[in-house]
């Protein structure tokens, strides 16, 4: 973990290096993930096998690739019937605030006589991918599936990893619950292969959304163009900005909350007070002796962890903005005044009732969200990443001759003239020429 205070002469390059270990790179997987995608473009199934069995130590045949709707029951029977109730009441909550999204269609009367409008339409098909090397996410089925439903989308294929054969059968539950099309047990690179290029097995799909570790997010980076994808949603990373006010072990445990998901996970604290920043580092150490996920939580916090101490609260606006994290949790005593000079971040979770954790599966916002600083210029995922927008003209001879002689003049001045006489053609004799 690195401690930074930002009164020292040191801090501008302490904190360029918390930065750089903040952006996303997937630089180092770039080759290996673009041979991968090309065997599965020129092998297809087989390739599929191939990896599966080589990444997941997974032996499939092309025909055990799709999970069957037997073994979806068998697994549905499993679950205690209290943590169904409970993935049914997230995702009834993430239906209703996803419900609340949807755009309606514009229609404009325009004043030289022409309607305009705008016409959003679902996607036909589209392809979730669903971690699960490290852990399992059943509420990650949820927050891809369910806008995806919401939106109107009709083919919803979903690839889930299942390592050693070990299949979740809550994400099965999930995948049941939220109206999943079709279920594939692949990961990584490949299964975003297979979701953009198509094998015998699976068909391709129109676009690819859906968080994953470095291979997943450098693979859709590379099927992009070919597909549509979300923002690229890497390993999880927050802010805590938090006052004196604080429990500091409330602050270890939301830290830790997020270096569990992975060893590239990133935690950071900015404080105003050193006695928080000091019993955080100290209620941190004490947490990992004693969480089962310490390996992974433990490596995230020495190796990308951070404790910032600022001179005043409102000085952590700044610094967070220039990080653009996933999750901004702000636990200070008016935390709305603070989200109001805030500009960059996935989420934000105000107050200090409201660990990051609610959102991660039940608040119903969405938890896939832009990750290495993309919440510069990336939102997290929405219904309007399985709608797509259409815009039409509908022109009446008066329109055409209200508007037309200037497009006429437009299009010489390109010099394409097939564009002006499509119009000049139509004018009436006594419309204006320019
Ligand atoms: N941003 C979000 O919304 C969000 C939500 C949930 C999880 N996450 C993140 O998703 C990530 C999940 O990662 P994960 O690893 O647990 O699961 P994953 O499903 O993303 O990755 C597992 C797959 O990676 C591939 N792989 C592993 N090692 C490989 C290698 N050496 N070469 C080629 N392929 C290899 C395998 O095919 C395996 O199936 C974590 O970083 C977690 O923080 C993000
Ligand atoms: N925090 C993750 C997004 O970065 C989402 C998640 C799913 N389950 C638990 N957490
Ligand atoms: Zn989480």
């Amino acid at each position: 973990m690195r401690f930074l205070d930002s009164s020292t002469p040191d801090f501008a390059a302490g904190f360029e290096a918390v930065l750089a270990t903040a952006n996303l790179s997937t630089e180092s997987v770039r080759e290996p993930v673009a041979a991968i995608l090309a065997d599965i473009r020129a092998r297809g199934d087989a390739a599929l096998c191939d990896y599966t069995a080589r990444f997941d130590r997974l032996d499939l045949v092309p025909a055990s690739l799709r999970i069957d709707a037997a073994t979806i029951d068998a697994a549905i029977e499993e679950v205690a019937p209290a943590l169904l109730d409970a993935l049914d009441l997230a995702a009834t909550r993430i239906e209703t605030f996803h419900r609340a999204q949807l755009p309606a269609d514009l229609e404009l009367d325009d004043p030289a006589g022409l309607r305009l409008g705008m016409r959003w339409t679902p996607l036909d098909a589209v392809g979730l991918y669903v971690p699960g090397g490290k852990a399992s996410y059943p509420s990650s089925v949820l927050m891809n599936a369910i806008p995806a439903r919401v939106a109107g989308v009709s083919r919803v294929a979903m690839c889930v990893p299942s390592p050693d054969g070990a299949l979740n059968p809550l994400v099965l539950a999930a995948a049941r619950r939220a109206g999943v099309s079709e279920i594939y047990r692949i990961g990584g690179a490949q299964a975003i292969g297979a979701l953009a290029f198509g094998t015998a097995t699976i068909a391709p799909v129109d676009r690819i959304v859906g968080p994953g570790n470095a291979f997943v997010a450098e693979a859709k980076r590379q099927v992009f163009g070919h597909v549509g994808i979300d923002s690229v949603a890497g390993p999880s990373e927050v802010v805590v900005v938090a006052d004196g006010g604080c429990d500091p072990r409330d602050v270890a445990i939301d830290l830790l909350a997020q270096a569990e998901h992975d060893e590239m996970a990133r935690a950071i604290l900015i404080t105003d007070s050193r006695e928080l920043a000091d019993g955080v580092a100290a209620a941190v150490a004490d947490e990992l002796s004693r969480l089962p996920r310490t390996a992974i939580a433990g490596a995230s916090w020495r190796d990308h962890g951070a404790i910032i101490l600022v001179p005043t609260i409102m000085d952590a606006a700044a610094l967070s903005d220039r990080l653009a994290p996933e999750h901004l949790q702000i636990m200070t005593a008016d935390p709305r005044a603070f989200f109001g000079a805030i500009r960059h971040a996935g989420a934000a979770f105000l107050g200090r009732w409201c660990p990051e954790a609610l959102g991660d599966y039940i608040a119903g916002p969405n938890h896939v969200l832009p990750t290495g600083g993309t919440a510069r210029f990336a939102s997290g995922l929405s219904v309007f990443d399985f709608l797509k927008r259409t815009t039409w003209i509908e022109s009446s001879e008066a329109g055409l001759t209200a508007i037309g002689p200037q497009a006429v003049a437009l299009a010489r001045a390109e010099g394409l003239d097939a564009h002006a006489e499509s119009i000049a053609r139509r004018l009436s004799a006594n419309a204006p020429r320019l």
